[in-house]
């Protein structure tokens, strides 16, 4: 589409859309709306809707507004104290409102409190529950707020948080939930107010249904909900969007979607990749300088009803991440000119083939306006089937590896990867993160609880075996002089507990003893499997533009997030789409303990040696183990160093057929690991030296 037929932009702002709706609105015909970037204008005087928070003493209130406004880790919610006054607190975000949280022990039937003051201008209550507790008192104290509330504003919206409910079973949730309606409408409906309408949501702040339930209050106080939704409707429908979300990235409560049933699982991909790209711009962002002037820089190229590739330019404010299993997230940024303070984002998941045909998008990024930078996003887990990923964003948002510096552990599984060369890794240290969110990323960098305990586990097994040699020692320095003055019946089982004893010794040493080289060959054997390029030499980009463009988001088959689905494509299909861990499904663990090594970065040299080639004797060819003797790939699996290696190769080759070196069992294999140029080379020059000798002689 030419410039001067670019739809009318809407000089109005979502904020005043929904507070004051008066003036009349543009069609919501989505392919002739534009975004207004820069951030939004306040409303002076517009009153802010209110939300109470109500329930009995620590059924979760502070909790609750912690968690969802405050970026509070769940678990830092056990030390909040009690409330002993209400807690007014103004929440600015795409929709300005207050909530306002109540002691739980206040009566505000005693006569002192103005009720009128306090319910009338209320846009809902939630009463919040108990699920773990006796919840018969406060269902009486709810009934009787109920009654109170209908006399001061009885088109309030009554929302009630069963919560706390993910210590109890699904059918328990159910009968809880099953039990409290029952009883609130009898009671209701005795006292004649059968014709209240009242929602019930299953609730807890451990996971994302605090979010969504939250999502449904707030849409209700929406005027222009409708409008929204349509708009979202024509965006899915013109863009060929599966789901389409507009959220308050600060709050991550969705304040609406397209008409199509939410699920579960999309909001929370969502939700997750909205704290992936917070985090990553808290650590790698720029500042983006004043927001007007990005605002009139980009304003042209953020109208979504143009077709013109060139008109169809990302701003800077939007990122794009392909799954592995083919879905795309996109995220954009709407009506603010900042990543750090977005105010709202539409964010799409659509599947590749639909998004392929899908004229604008498509445009979008396989015109000369693609991304031309990735940031890579990686994961300490990429055989778990989530692999080292890319987050596609505009040419700003770059790493400039240089002077960034990463946590060893990261650099060894960029370089494990090939995106980064040894020569490339720079000394750890990663910029401070104080990202409130940093902790309720999803699965972020690593196991540390696992590398904590296997380590752990390690250090006790080493003490274990060290005392109990010496009590050995000591007994047995003991028993010997002694021996002749004691009973033989005391004797023996003086002997019996030396034997238990020196058997406990071993076997702790020989625990210790497979935990560290199991760990150390499953890395050689990946390191060899995979066939890491040798970037040492190749100074080119590592984070160039993607030469693989084939769905027109920059990224490469290798680098890939699967969240969805944490199995690589191959196993799914075999039929395996599961997401058992390893153990689970009877194999062994070795890449999780590779993982755990990479995590640690400490039993690894940080020079890269642990990619260096196996030692002639690792080389011999599977079948064959290191004195000659033919074994089968199974025997010993943890005790011989050769059985390790080839397991974990054949173990990779299995997995990732499409990447794997020669097969393992062939003798090519063995001498494809062991001979490489320079050693051919020099093999050359030896046999010369040899020949020439033989000649002279
Ligand atoms: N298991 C679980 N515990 C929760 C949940 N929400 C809150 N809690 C815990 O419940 C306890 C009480 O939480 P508060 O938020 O202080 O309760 P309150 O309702 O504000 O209490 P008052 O201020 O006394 O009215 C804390 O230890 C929280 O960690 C939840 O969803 N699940």
């Amino acid at each position: 589409m030419a410039r001067g037929n670019r739809p009318q932009k809407l000089n109005y702002s979502l904020e005043r859309w929904m507070q004051d709706p008066s003036p009349p609105l543009q069609s919501p015909t989505p392919s002739k709306v534009s975004m207004q970037n820069g951030p939004l204008p306040r409303v002076r005087g517009a009153p802010r809707p209110r939300l109470l928070l109500q329930g009995q003493r620590r059924s979760g209130k502070s909790s609750i507004s912690s968690v969802v406004f405050h970026k509070m880790p769940p678990t830092e919610t056990l030390f909040l104290e009690s409330t002993t006054r209400i807690q007014k607190e103004p929440v600015n975000t795409f929709m300005d409102f207050q909530v306002w949280d109540f002691p739980g022990q206040i009566d505000y039937n005693d006569g002192t409190f103005d009720l009128e003051a306090i319910f009338s201008d209320t846009g809902a209550l939630i009463y919040v529950i108990d699920a773990q507790d006796e919840y018969l008192e406060a269902l009486t104290r709810l009934h009787q707020t109920i009654i109170t509330i209908q006399r001061f504003n009885p088109s309030i919206n009554v929302e009630v948080f069963i919560h706390k409910v993910d210590g109890l079973s699904d059918d328990f949730k159910l009968d809880t939930q099953r039990d409290i309606v029952q009883r609130t409408t009898d009671e209701l409906a005795d006292l004649g107010f059968d014709s209240v309408h009242i929602n019930y949501h299953l609730t807890s702040i451990y996971d994302h249904s605090i979010f969504e339930a939250f999502s449904k209050v707030i849409q209700k106080l929406l005027p222009e909900l409708g409008t929204l939704e349509n708009l979202l409707n024509g965006l899915v429908s013109n863009c060929r969007i599966e789901k389409a979300f507009l959220f308050d990235v600060l709050s991550k409560i969705y304040v609406a979607t397209d008409s199509s049933p939410v699920d579960v699982q999309s909001y929370e991909i969502c939700s997750d990749y909205i704290d992936v790209v917070l985090d990553m711009t808290e650590i790698y962002g720029y500042d983006r300088g004043d927001s007007s002037e990005v605002s009139t820089a980009e304003e042209s190229k953020s109208s979504i009803g143009s077709t013109n590739a060139e008109d169809w330019t990302l701003p800077d404010q939007s990122s794009v991440m392909k799954l592995q299993n083919g879905m795309v997230l996109f995220l954009r940024e709407i009506n603010n000119g900042r990543f750090e303070h977005l105010g709202d984002a539409t964010i799409g998941i659509s599947r590749p083939n639909v998004y392929c045909t899908g004229e604008h998008w498509q445009r979008q990024h396989t015109g000369p306006t693609s991304p031309p930078y990735e940031v890579a996003f990686f994961s300490n887990q990429p055989l778990d089937g989530i692999r080292p990923g890319v987050i596609a964003s505009s040419n700003k948002l770059s790493l400039d590896w240089s002077s960034r510096r990463l946590p060893s552990s990261t650099t060894h599984v960029l370089r494990r990867t090939g995106l980064v060369s040894p020569l490339d890794q720079q000394s750890p240290r990663l910029p401070s993160v104080s990202h409130p969110n940093k902790n309720r990323t999803f699965p972020r960098i690593g196991y540390s609880a696992f590398s904590y305990s296997s380590t752990m586990e390690r250090m006790l097994a080493c003490l274990l075996g060290v005392v109990l040699f010496l009590r050995i020692v000591i007994d047995w320095s003991y028993i010997v002089p002694q021996e002749s003055h004691v009973s033989t019946q005391s004797s023996r089982s003086r002997i019996l507990i030396l034997c238990l004893l020196a058997g406990f010794t071993v076997i702790a040493a020989a625990i210790s003893f497979r935990f560290f080289y199991l760990r150390r060959f499953a890395i050689r054997g990946r390191a060899s499997a995979m066939d890491v390029p040798d970037r040492s030499t190749d100074r080119t980009p590592l984070l160039g533009p993607s030469e693989d463009s084939t769905h027109g988001v920059a990224g490469s088959s290798a680098t890939h997030v699967d969240f969805l689905n944490p199995v690589p494509p191959r196993l799914q299909a075999h039929g395996r789409n599961d997401s058992t861990s390893p153990q689970d499904r009877g194999e062994p663990d070795f890449f999780r303990a590779q993982d755990i090594e990479a995590q640690q970065g400490q039993a690894l040299p940080p020079t890269g040696d642990h990619l260096a080639e196996p030692s002639p004797q690792e080389c011999l060819p599977s079948g064959i183990d290191a004195h000659g003797q033919p074994y089968s790939p199974g025997d010993g699996v943890g005790i011989g160093r050769r059985p390790i290696v080839t397991s974990v190769i054949d173990q990779v080759n299995r997995l990732f057929p499409e990447t794997a070196s020669p097969s393992s069992d062939t003798p090519e294999y063995a001498s494809s690991l062991c001979l490489d140029e320079d050693d051919e080379e020099d093999k050359k020059e030896e046999d010369k030296k040899a020949e020439d000798q033989a000649g002279n002689r």
